[in-house]
């Protein structure tokens, strides 16, 4: 498939000031912490027409970082995301000037950047209208038509933030982002907030979209079972690195990195044979002071000494199959 949307070889470390209490502590001789985050390291992924990637892996291993770098609200250290070919965002002394339209952004509660005095209708029109996508004279039917989309109500546009249920809010986060006419649409953790039962609905939402508009998502998550039933190719990542990545199917029949299987593992919810991996062990490393080599040997149960000396380079193991392991676990 060709790609859509490409991330080639993206980094972001941030920096963060000295707290008061380290300060004083380092004036008694106490080291310094590391301030620095590597929270993307050299990661390439890609997105087809119409397809469906899922990024997945724990808290702070850098998801949110790297699907901000695709919609092109942060600028990469290093390496470059590109729609078609041409970068998602232009910047000036190092900031994003400008950004496309084409790739958009779906949060966990998108009502928290919401003005809570804002008519839905009026916060759903607001960015098309601003971009010129819209004629001003077809507002009310376009507002209409996007809620229609998402399966609400077009009267819903005459009604506040705080008038709607959970299922609705994500519903209508994702209406804001289909106004602007994506081709892209970044959903972090769009479902997290949500029951289960809700997420079901807004999945099929989500699945109905993909079918009608052809649009394509890099759908992130830290849950595997939410994007086992959504994704064509999955990408697992772990402290700031993609340690696999595959059609989804393949992956989950017989996954490569042991901790793609710890993962798989400790999913109750997907209707699979267990496969007696071991799920994850332990705590996931501060990311400010990552384990040397393989960042996740700590937890592996086939560490050797290599894997605490030496990174694994990506490697393919099948038609469209990458692996950052040193060994063949099969
Ligand atoms: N603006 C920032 N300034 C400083 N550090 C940041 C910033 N944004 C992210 N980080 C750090 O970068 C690392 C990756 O964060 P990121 O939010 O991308 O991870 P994540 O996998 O999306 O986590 P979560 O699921 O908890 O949101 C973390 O250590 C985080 O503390």
């Amino acid at each position: 498939m060709t790609a859509l949307l490409s991330l080639e070889s993206v980094s972001k470390r941030f920096t963060r000031r000295a707290t008061v209490e380290e300060c004083l502590l380092s004036l008694l001789g106490r080291p310094m912490p590391p301030r620095s985050v590597h929270a993307v390291d050299q990661v390439s992924l890609s997105i087809g027409e119409g397809e469906v990637v899922g990024l997945v892996g724990e808290s702070g291993c850098g998801k949110s970082t790297l699907g901000r770098i695709a919609a092109g609200l942060i600028v990469p250290d290093g390496g470059s995301a590109l729609l078609d070919g041409r970068p998602v965002a232009e910047l000036r002394s190092g900031r994003v000037e400008k950004r496309t339209t084409a790739v958009q952004m779906v949060f966990q509660d998108p009502f928290a950047s919401l003005n809570p005095r804002m008519k839905v209708g009026e916060a759903i029109a607001e960015g098309p209208l601003a971009h010129g996508l819209w004629p001003a004279a077809e507002r009310s039917e376009r507002v209409a038509a996007t809620l229609a989309d998402v399966g609400l109500d077009p009267s819903y546009a005459a009604r506040f933030p705080h008038q709607f249920s959970g299922g609705q809010r994500a519903r209508i986060g994702i209406a804001r982002a289909l106004a602007m006419n994506p081709r892209v649409v970044v959903a972090d953790e769009a479902l997290a907030a949500l029951d289960v039962s809700i997420q079901a609905q807004v999945l099929n939402t989500f699945m109905d979209l993909r079918a009608r508009r052809g649009i394509a998502w890099l759908f992130i998550s830290h849950d595997l079972g939410v994007v086992g039933h959504l994704a064509d190719r999955v990408a697992i990542m772990y402290l700031g690195r993609i340690v696999e990545f595959g059609p989804a199917e393949a992956v989950f029949a017989a996954p490569a990195h042991p901790y793609t299987r710890g993962l798989i593992e400790a999913v109750p919810r997907l209707e699979r044979r267990r496969f007696g991996f071991h799920p994850v062990r332990g705590e996931i490393p501060s990311p400010l002071s990552p384990p040397s080599g393989c960042h996740f040997h700590p937890r592996c149960p086939h560490a050797v000494r290599r894997c605490r000396e030496e990174k694994p380079t990506p490697r393919q193991i099948d038609t469209g199959r990458m692996v950052a392991c040193h060994f063949d676990l099969a």
